[in-house]
């Protein structure tokens, strides 16, 4: 069997059997394609299915190739356009003639599937598809489990309070949705049909419904009043807890998104309130990367956000001088950094939900040997949305590589100390803003070294000791935070200290147990694929008392201006994201 027989043979297997891709490729031994292969073959082509199935349909090809099976063009398709090397048989086998052949027309569909999820390049949705997810993602985008047992979700949204609120949002949108007081019974309920609505306990404006309902289509989702944002992303902008008014706050790594607009919406008085603390403040949002930085741009302005956010676009948040005035209000910075995106659904190629193309539907307006119909009314081809995609914003999340996470032993210890040390010395610089006194901390990392290790390094490094950071701890949290179950890991902080304390040179006191338990009481955690309904995330937040720190005014300008000046390698994650 062919490469393309056994991934196609993967994906129909994991549609009828309900496993996921990773158990199905690792579990047995007899595949005549490599293992590596076959499952990022499989995993791209699930992730990308919902894409090539539309474009497959609309090009009626299907219709003509008979002997194509839905899942082989798939993952046939897949290649043409979307492997480097593309599809690797022989110009003459007949697999690669049967689709080559139509490439003209399947490209075209392509191009049309992009434009009309309001993506100017193939690179721009690549992105999006391998960062959400989820969402945009995500975490949403496509990588819902819809059609996983192993990874039970709801679809989460959070109602934009920019543009409207909860009460608005219940009395017309899910005008029709039962309410239910349990979790469990959304992730239960049969995918489709079921119009039932949780309101999340934790986050205020958040609410659950069955992953199988599609909104994107909805005048809300249009207007920008709903943003499909994980539960667990919602959890640093509202443990930082701007209130309107108490000063600017940084985001420093910041395309799609989707924290962005939470903070903007937190930190903004609604309709009829006013703002008792002077002004209201400014979100600064700061994206390294070109393409992202337009996403982020897009989301904001649909959002609403457009008005309270400035953007640093392709700005480089080392690059930015903590001491320039422009930050002199800087009261609270949010950092979710680029990541092993470990904590993803869908990374591990569980819970992909894989979309096939019907072979009988109608086709496009670019028909295999048909004439193109005159009645077609101009409509969705014509005219490219400019609304960010389901894709581009739900996956909010916050993606980060390209390829699954399915390294192991030493690669996978060498790229999570590459990326931690990347993370920590972003922290450090965020610590370095004089005036700031509230940080987060995030990634949808599930790995330890991106998270407690972190926190650990921040809290006992030379910029956190000078201007006197701290853990916020359990007790200081916002109150959804406190009441959340899952805390950071005590293992994980103790083994962080010890390995701080042997480092020659470091002058770390030591940790008592006590000290152990309360930070790691203070980090937060979030399952991937448990009974929260939430991907793999970790947060932490960091304090600083101002007053008698503020008079070290002079030390935290020194040490800004030599992370500035510092050598950073620049690494910078997988950027993909
Ligand atoms: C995990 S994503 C952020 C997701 C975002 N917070 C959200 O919720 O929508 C990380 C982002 O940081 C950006 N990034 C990485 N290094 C950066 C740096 N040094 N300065 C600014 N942005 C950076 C990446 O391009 C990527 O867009």
């Amino acid at each position: 069997m062919s490469l393309y027989h056994e991934a196609a043979k993967i994906l129909d297997d994991v549609r009828g059997e309900r496993v996921s891709i990773k158990s199905l490729v690792y579990g047995r031994k007899d595949w005549k394609t490599d293992s590596k292969t076959l499952f990022a073959l499989a995993t791209e082509a699930a992730k990308w299915s919902k894409v090539l199935s539309e474009v497959l349909e609309r090009s009626g090809v299907l219709k003509v190739e008979k002997q194509l099976k839905p899942t082989l063009a798939v993952v046939l398709v897949h290649d043409l356009f979307l492997s480097k090397r593309g599809i690797a048989l022989p110009a003459s086998h007949g697999l690669n003639l049967a689709v080559s052949k139509h490439k003209v027309r399947l490209s075209a569909e392509l191009t049309k599937a992009r434009l009309r999820r309001g993506f100017a390049t193939l690179d721009a949705l690549r992105a999006s598809i391998n960062g959400r997810t989820s969402g945009p993602s995500g975490s949403d985008s496509g990588l819902i489990p819809e059609n996983s047992v192993l990874a039970k979700r709801p679809r989460w949204i959070r109602i934009n309070t920019l543009k409207t609120t909860l009460a608005q949002a219940l009395a017309s949108t899910f005008a029709e949705y039962e309410q239910v007081s349990r979790l469990s019974d959304v992730l239960e309920a049969p995918p489709r049909d079921a119009k039932i609505l949780h309101i999340d306990e934790h986050i205020p404006d958040l609410i659950a419904i069955s992953v199988g309902i599609d909104l994107t289509t909805s005048k809300a989702y249009r207007a920008g009043e709903l943003i499909l944002q994980d539960k667990a992303s919602c959890f640093p902008a509202y443990l930082l807890d701007p209130q309107p008014g108490d000063g600017d706050v940084i985001d420093a790594c910041a395309a799609p998104g989707n924290k962005t607009t939470h903070l903007a919406a937190l930190s903004t008085t609604l309709p009829g309130e006013t703002c008792n603390r002077g002004s209201e403040n400014r979100v600064i949002a700061c994206e390294k990367d070109a393409t992202r930085s337009e996403t982020l741009r897009k989301m904001l302005l649909l959002a609403g956000a457009d008005r309270v956010v400035s953007v640093k676009a392709r700005q480089d948040f080392m690059k930015m001088d903590p001491t320039t005035p422009e930050f002199a209000n800087v009261k609270a910075l949010l950092l979710d950094p680029s990541c092993s995106g470990s904590g993803i659904v869908g990374r591990d190629g569980v819970g992909i939900p894989i979309h096939l193309p019907n072979v009988d539907a109608e086709e496009g307006d670019t028909n295999v040997g048909r004439k193109r119909s005159k009645k077609r009314k101009r409509g969705r081809d014509d005219d490219p949305k400019t609304i960010p995609s389901e894709e581009d914003t739900a996956h909010t999340v916050d993606m980060s590589e390209e390829q699954p996470n399915i390294e192991e032993g030493e690669k996978l210890k060498s790229r999570l100390a590459n990326l931690s040390a990347f993370q920590l010395r972003l922290l450090e610089h965020a610590m370095s803003f004089p005036t700031a006194q509230r940080i987060t901390y995030s990634t949808c990392s599930i790995h330890a070294e991106e998270n407690e290790h972190v926190v650990i390094r921040a809290l006992y490094s030379a910029v956190a000791r000078k201007c006197g950071w701290r853990i916020m701890k359990r007790h200081e949290q916002v109150e959804g935070m406190q009441r959340w179950h899952l805390r950071g890991h005590q293992n994980a902080v103790g083994v962080a200290f010890t390995a701080l304390a042997n480092e020659p040179g470091i002058d770390a006191e030591p940790l008592r147990p006590s000290d152990v338990a309360e930070v790691a009481e203070a980090c937060i955690r979030c399952d991937k694929n448990g009974k929260d309904g939430t991907m793999g995330f970790f947060v932490a937040g960091f304090v600083r008392d101002v007053g008698p720190h503020l008079a070290r005014l002079d030390a935290v300008h020194e040490t800004a201006a030599q992370s500035a000046e510092a050598d950073v390698d620049d690494w910078s994650g997988f950027d993909g994201d």
